[in-house]
């Protein structure tokens, strides 16, 4: 049977086709507890000035700085205290002429006060005097009301994720339920006659079905819910019964391997069967030129390819843009960082490569050096990976020492970090 032939297209049309769509994720309410790393489903705005009323930075003692304008070593001011106050205490007195009342970190400013004058600063006397040996100006120490977040501050934006800074945000706020977004399920399903369970022994011409797991892991890492439907032989009646069964219990469904040109390869066909609009089925990159995405009854589906490495790429470069913008993330791609590339690629590439990689720091300057077996097949590079080099195909090799894109894969996002990178080079 002759092959038929696909249009190969670039990856950021590839990009671009996937990001027109995106999920319509409803929201719930959890507990503040229970939200790390979900994404806020409303903008949160500041109910109250932070702090809410002026309050000492310090330990110390509450003073009218005009007392001290006279005070110097040799001729120190003499202030009466008359008062003590602990954080969570309001002073019911009002200091006047030459009067101070002690304070800790924390407490609210007395009235009459302007200034706080530490502890290690002045010199304790009996009879609840102290002396001052230096002129204090009118607002030294004194943390003021809503100087770090006025009231009606939009504080966080819709899609922010939540972390341990966000969390602390909502807390100061009263938020101990928060709206998030609810988790896109995310349907895997891995084809292959080849594939084992975890759990099984190794026997002659198969493997251990790593693919779901990894692509499970990376659904996780981002805030979504993966659901591992198993695995299915190369069969085609079976392996479309199962895509369509999955589609009905997932926001979206993605299959790994039996996307190329093989006699096993049935998901081209699939999809024809299933009457599904194709997106692309032919990337000019490497690894993963055979990743393949379809639009059915609303939902994408995408058709990882069975190598590991080309299967991981595909789903970073894909499926996490998609997800994220479904979960109005702002910044939905991955990271980049220009870095000095640590090996030649002297051998023209026609397709963009991505190169599993590490990121180094040395000073700071970034050097990105490959690391493991380059080869789509490869599972064991993708452990020491940090990053991905991005080559952009053309009719000239890479030279080390060249200044390459590198896509991050932690850290925070970027929002439109490849398209430069991303032009072939002639
Ligand atoms: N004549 C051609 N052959 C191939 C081409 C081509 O253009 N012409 N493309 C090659 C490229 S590039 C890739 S990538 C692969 C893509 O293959 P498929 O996506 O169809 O995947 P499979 O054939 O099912 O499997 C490929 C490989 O991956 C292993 N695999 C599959 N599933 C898993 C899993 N869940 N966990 C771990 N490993 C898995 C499978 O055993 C194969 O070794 O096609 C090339 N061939
Ligand atoms: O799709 Mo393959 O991964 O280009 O090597
Ligand atoms: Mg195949």
């Amino acid at each position: 049977m002759p092959i038929e032939k696909r249009e190969i297209i670039p990856v950021w049309d590839a990009v671009t086709k996937v990001l027109k769509y995106q999920l319509e994720l409803s929201l719930e309410t959890v507990s503040l507890e229970e939200s790390d790393g979900r994404y806020l489903g409303e903008d949160i705005l500041a109910t109250h000035d932070v702090p809410p009323f002026d309050r000492s930075p310090y330990d110390g003692f509450a003073i009218r700085a005009e007392d001290t304008s006279a005070a110097t070593q040799e001729q120190p001011v003499e202030l009466n205290v008359i008062d003590s106050i602990g954080a969570g205490h309001v002073s019911g007195k009002e200091i006047k002429h030459n009067e101070a009342i002690r304070i800790m970190t924390g407490a609210a400013i007395p009235k009459g006060a302007n200034a706080v004058i530490m502890l290690e600063l002045v010199s304790e006397k009996e009879n609840n005097r102290i002396t001052i040996s230096r002129k204090v100006k009118a607002g030294d120490n004194i943390s003021r009301q809503g100087e770090d977040t006025p009231e009606g501050t939009t504080i966080l934006k819709t899609g922010t994720r939540i972390h341990p800074g966000v969390t602390a945000i909502l807390a100061t706020f009263g938020f101990h339920t928060v709206k998030v977004y609810k988790k896109p399920v995310v349907g895997i399903l891995a084809t292959g006659t080849e594939l084992l369970d975890v759990d099984e022994e190794l026997v002659p011409g198969k493997i251990r079905n790593s693919n779901a797991y990894m692509i499970a892991s990376q659904i996780k890492k981002i805030g979504g819910e993966p659901r591992i439907l198993g695995k299915l032989p190369d069969d085609l009646e079976e392996t479309y019964e199962g895509i369509l069964q999955a589609m009905k219990e997932t926001d979206l469904v993605i299959t790994t391997g039996g996307v190329s040109v093989g006699d096993f390869d049935h998901l081209p066909a699939i999809y024809k069967k299933m009457g599904a609009e194709l997106l692309f089925n032919k990337i000019a990159m490497r690894p993963g030129s055979v990743t393949s995405a379809a639009m059915f009854e609303g939902k994408p589906l995408f058709g990882l390819s069975g190598n590991p490495s080309a299967c991981f790429v595909g789903f970073e470069l894909f499926v996490r843009p998609y997800l994220l913008q479904s979960l109005h993330v702002k910044k939905v791609h991955l990271g980049a960082v220009t870095a000095t590339l640590q090996k030649d690629y002297l051998k023209p590439n026609p397709f963009t490569r991505f190169i599993r990689s590490r990121v180094e720091w040395n000073g700071p300057t970034a050097v990105a050096s490959p690391v493991g077996l380059d080869k789509s097949g490869s599972v064991s590079s993708l452990s020491e990976a940090n990053a991905l080099i991005v080559l952009p195909g053309g009719t000239r090799g890479w030279e080390k020492g060249s200044q390459v894109m590198t896509l991050l894969l932690e850290g925070e996002g970027s929002v439109w970090p490849w398209d430069q990178a991303l032009k072939s080079r002639s």
